[in-house]
């Protein structure tokens, strides 16, 4: 991209697939393949968005984002952070697929360090379905990425005319384009024909986690086990033996499980793995020391962290030699007042 001075803002648009990039599957009425168009061939079905930015889009990837790993994110967080060091761009929008969407904006938002909006989009429709809603997306995609009000905000999701940070933005629903709502919080904002409006000020914490961008390759192995009722430790046990780092228990209510899996957790922790308490239930805090003494069993818990990003956060931390205890739980804290 030029670096040479625009009339227009320059938006880097990184592609990586989904159903935005999804085309009919010819062998079903209703099914499709995720990926496959370019990203190049997204932005030429977007009427106008040429007016709003000067566009340079590269293809990452281009796979559905049930397939999203660690290799596409370290490629998009080092392309993202070159873009901006080398100011190439003044904002990037990364086209994605829905399922994983908020497990890429919170792992860029934990690693990249930028006041330069970041936005991610996707759809629920593929782009061949009647009334897709991909190219409105990728529309207000840019229109958010290039409004004065939108720097200091760190990673967003723009999704149906909704603004949400990647903190707290989950996917709810698994057909509605309404998917995306922001558990705790709330939407950050609102984008429609008329404007770009922010709810909150600009306040982007400093992440607590150290610069991965130049790391190469996997995250450090951290699982997730799902509590239920009736449950023992042999998941738990499982991922010891098979070399996790850490745990994330997905937990019920507060964070809970059996003594049968804490006393599991408990063997995890003894043998030098981080044990994080979240929980399935899908909103409210997990908060130390109410149901489970986690002074006792030496847990962190994830505060208002849903498990797959708590898991990330983690996956972060013991890759940055952030292993305290007490060094985690903060870095779990941070981003909230
Ligand atoms: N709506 C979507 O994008 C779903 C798709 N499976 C994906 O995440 O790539």
């Amino acid at each position: 991209m030029s670096t040479a001075t625009h009339s227009r803002p320059r938006v880097l648009i990184l592609a990586t697939g989904g159903t935005i990039a999804g085309k009919a599957d010819a062998r079903s009425a209703i099914g499709y393949d995720a990926g496959g168009v370019s990203g190049q061939d997204l932005i030429a079905g977007v009427p106008g968005l040429d007016k709003l930015a000067t566009l340079h889009v590269e293809q990452i990837a281009n796979i559905g984002s049930q397939n999203m790993n660690d290799g596409v994110w370290f490629a998009l967080a080092k392309r993202i952070k070159a873009a901006f060091a080398a100011h190439e761009a003044d904002a990037v929008v990364v086209t994605h697929g829905t399922d994983t969407m908020e497990e890429t904006a919170f792992f860029l938002q934990t690693v990249l360090k930028s006041a330069s909006p970041v936005v991610v989009t996707g759809a629920m429709r593929p782009s061949t379905a009647i009334s897709a809603d991909g190219p409105a997306n990728l529309y207000e995609a840019v229109k958010v990425a290039v409004a004065p009000q939108a720097k200091g905000r760190g990673v967003m999701v723009v999704l149906n005319d909704t603004i949400h940070a990647a903190r707290w933005v989950t996917k709810v629903s698994t057909t509605d384009v309404q998917t995306f709502h922001s558990i705790n919080a709330g939407p950050i904002g609102y984008v429609d024909p008329a404007s770009v409006r922010f709810l909150t000020p600009a306040v982007q914490a400093e992440a607590a986690v150290p610069d991965l961008t130049h790391a190469e390759g996997k995250l450090p192995r951290v699982e997730i086990i799902y509590g239920h009722s009736n449950m023992d430790a042999r998941q738990v046990d499982h991922a010891i033996e098979d070399g996790a780092r850490g745990i994330v228990l997905a937990g019920i209510g507060d964070g809970n499980a059996s003594d049968e899996a804490l006393a599991g957790l408990d063997r995890a922790v003894a043998k030098g793995l981080l044990v994080v308490r979240a929980s399935r239930v899908g909103s409210g805090l997990v908060n130390r020391n109410v149901e489970v003494s986690d002074d006792t069993h030496g847990y962190v818990v994830s505060y208002d962290l849903n498990p797959q990003k708590a898991r990330i956060l983690l996956q972060v931390l013991i890759a940055g030699g952030v292993t305290d205890v007490h060094a985690v739980q903060a870095a779990f804290g941070q981003g909230l007042y």
